[in-house]
């Protein structure tokens, strides 16, 4: 389980450009949960993120994993429960490496006794196992350079380079908006089949609000550093879009953002 518990971040403190990103999230992920946030732009998903991976630290509170506190372990130490996809393909995965050697290195960094990521006989035959279920043909391109693959195909080894270790929570960080609607498609596809047949704690950030409603079993709103609408398993089963949209209209008090700001 992940417990964020009163996490507060601000950037430039004491400055003109000041900006509390977050101010005082609050938020349990059940294992097994599949979580999908929204927001407008600059509501501080990515920050939350980068607090849970141990990229940023939170000025005030606490990061929770399976009931042990992480909130002090750098990014590198918690890898081994984190996996995490980022919107840009070219983030997950080093392009002048073969895909086995990146499926590789990904392998070694959740094994302790596994320092060198090199690739075995037998390795390589899990590494073929797993390309297999993502029905790209990867599986006989296991010496391929990474930087020669479509946009698409990158995306989908970074899932599984996030995925295939059974990381304890799983971030995606837009990891569809990139890409062509077909291919974005697909890695929505693949994603729903890993998370579910990984049993996945899964958190996803999305602009596609209709892919918030249909991903996952809980839903959360974020806007100015907060969470400002929850929805929790039973209301997620039979959220609309259209629901979405009156629930941030009526959080809005200023009215100075228009219902469009959520569907960039
Ligand atoms: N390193 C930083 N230094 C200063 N300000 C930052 C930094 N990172 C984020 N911010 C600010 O914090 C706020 C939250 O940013 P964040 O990237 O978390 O939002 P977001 O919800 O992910 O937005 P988007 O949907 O546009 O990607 C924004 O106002 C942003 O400008």
């Amino acid at each position: 389980m992940l417990e964020l518990n009163q996490i507060y971040k601000v950037f430039n403190e004491g400055t003109p450009d000041e900006k509390i990103a977050l101010n005082q999230i609050s938020l349990q992920v059940q294992q097994g949960d599949f979580v999908t946030v929204i927001g407008s732009n600059g509501a501080g998903k990515s920050t939350l993120f980068n607090i849970i991976a141990g990229r940023l630290f939170a000025d005030h509170g606490s990061v929770t994993i399976d009931g042990t506190d992480v909130s002090g372990l750098p990014e590198h130490k918690r890898s081994k429960y984190i996996g995490r996809v980022f919107q840009d393909p070219m983030a997950g995965t080093s392009p002048t490496l073969t895909i086995e050697e990146n499926l590789a290195i990904a392998y070694a960094r959740v094994q302790r006794r596994s320092l060198r990521p090199g690739v075995t006989a037998r390795r390589r035959l899990f590494f073929k196992a797993k390309l297999e279920t993502l029905g790209l043909g990867l599986e006989n391109r296991l010496q391929a350079k990474v930087g020669l693959l479509s946009g698409g195909e990158r995306q989908a080894l970074s899932l599984l380079m996030a995925t295939f270790t059974d990381p304890k929570i799983l971030l995606l960080d837009e990891h569809t908006a990139a890409l062509d609607p077909s291919r974005a498609e697909l890695v929505t596809n693949l994603t729903k089949t890993l998370v579910e047949n990984g049993k996945l704690t899964t958190i996803m950030i999305t602009h596609n609000m209709q892919q918030a409603v249909d991903l996952g079993n809980k839903l959360v709103m974020m806007d100015s550093g907060k969470i400002i609408y929850e929805a929790g398993e039973e209301t997620k089963k039979n959220l609309k879009v259209q629901d979405l949209l009156n629930e941030f209209t009526k959080m809005k008090t200023n009215g100075e953002l228009s219902d469009r700001t959520l569907l960039v």
